[in-house]
């Protein structure tokens, strides 16, 4: 049976973008079960402003059911965050301790101290760590990709996620040979992602291959060959 769970990224910057998302996904709101909030779009507004749009978000999916994941995704990996690394382990550490989420991304080339840190608030806070690494540009060796996967482990993640922008078909079966081996040790917690259209079936791959979670847009992709929430839903109920 398909286990993975769909999420819907919101990427939207300003407030007609934010509720035209929110609007747009609950109009598809049986075609996911996760939101993830892009918490770098709102880099350039101070912390209470910040807040405020984040809450509002989970105020308005936590009555439908919905798991929340908050991401601060940093320029190195491919976002538009641009906080020093002891602003992030802060903003991670307060939304842990304020915010009613279910996991929190964690990058995990931020360093093991911070890593550490945020990882005992989530704890603490009963919110699960998705450790992250991603690269935009290429494809790390497959030995690189176990390695990353490995540390992810090692640093106590509920969920291992790596994506990756592919060059050639190679690119892709490194991923997903990554995927397949990775479950094998670890079970089922890892996410992943080929990125742009060479890679899209790893968003929609089953069986052993299968991610934990896969994201999807409704309004705007916030990455390469993400695809529209209710079209997963389709593939996955096939
Ligand atoms: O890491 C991921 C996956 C992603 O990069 C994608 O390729 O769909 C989109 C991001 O918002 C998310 O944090």
């Amino acid at each position: 049976m398909n286990t993975t769970k769909i999420v819907v990224t919101l990427s939207g910057h300003n407030d007609d973008e934010i509720k035209e998302e929110i609007q747009k996904a609950k109009e598809n709101i049986d075609a996911f079960d996760i939101v993830e909030i892009r918490g770098d779009v709102f880099d350039a507004l101070n912390r209470e402003d910040h807040g405020k749009k984040v809450r509002y978000i989970i105020d308005s999916f936590k009555p439908l059911k919905k798991e929340i994941i908050y991401t601060y995704r940093t320029a190195k990996e491919g976002g538009s965050g641009s906080k020093t690394t002891v602003e992030y382990e802060a903003l991670l550490n307060a939304v842990c301790q304020t915010m009613d989420i279910d996991y929190i991304d964690i990058e995990v080339q931020s360093g093991d101290k911070i890593i550490e840190s945020v990882s005992k608030t989530a704890r603490d806070n009963n919110v699960k760590c998705l450790m992250s690494h991603h690269d935009f540009k290429r494809t790390p060796s497959s030995e690189e990709i176990l390695s990353i996967i490995n540390k992810m482990h090692t640093l106590g993640g509920d969920l291992y996620k790596v994506a990756y922008f592919p060059h050639e078909m190679k690119d892709v079966d490194k991923v997903t040979g990554a995927v397949k081996s990775a479950k094998q040790k670890y079970g089922d917690r890892i996410i992943g992602i080929s990125m742009g259209e060479l890679g899209k079936d790893t968003r929609t791959a089953e069986g052993e291959a299968a991610s934990a979670f896969t994201y999807g847009f409704v309004s705007r992709d916030a990455a390469p060959g993400q695809i529209h929430v209710t079209h997963l839903r389709e593939i996955f109920t096939r």
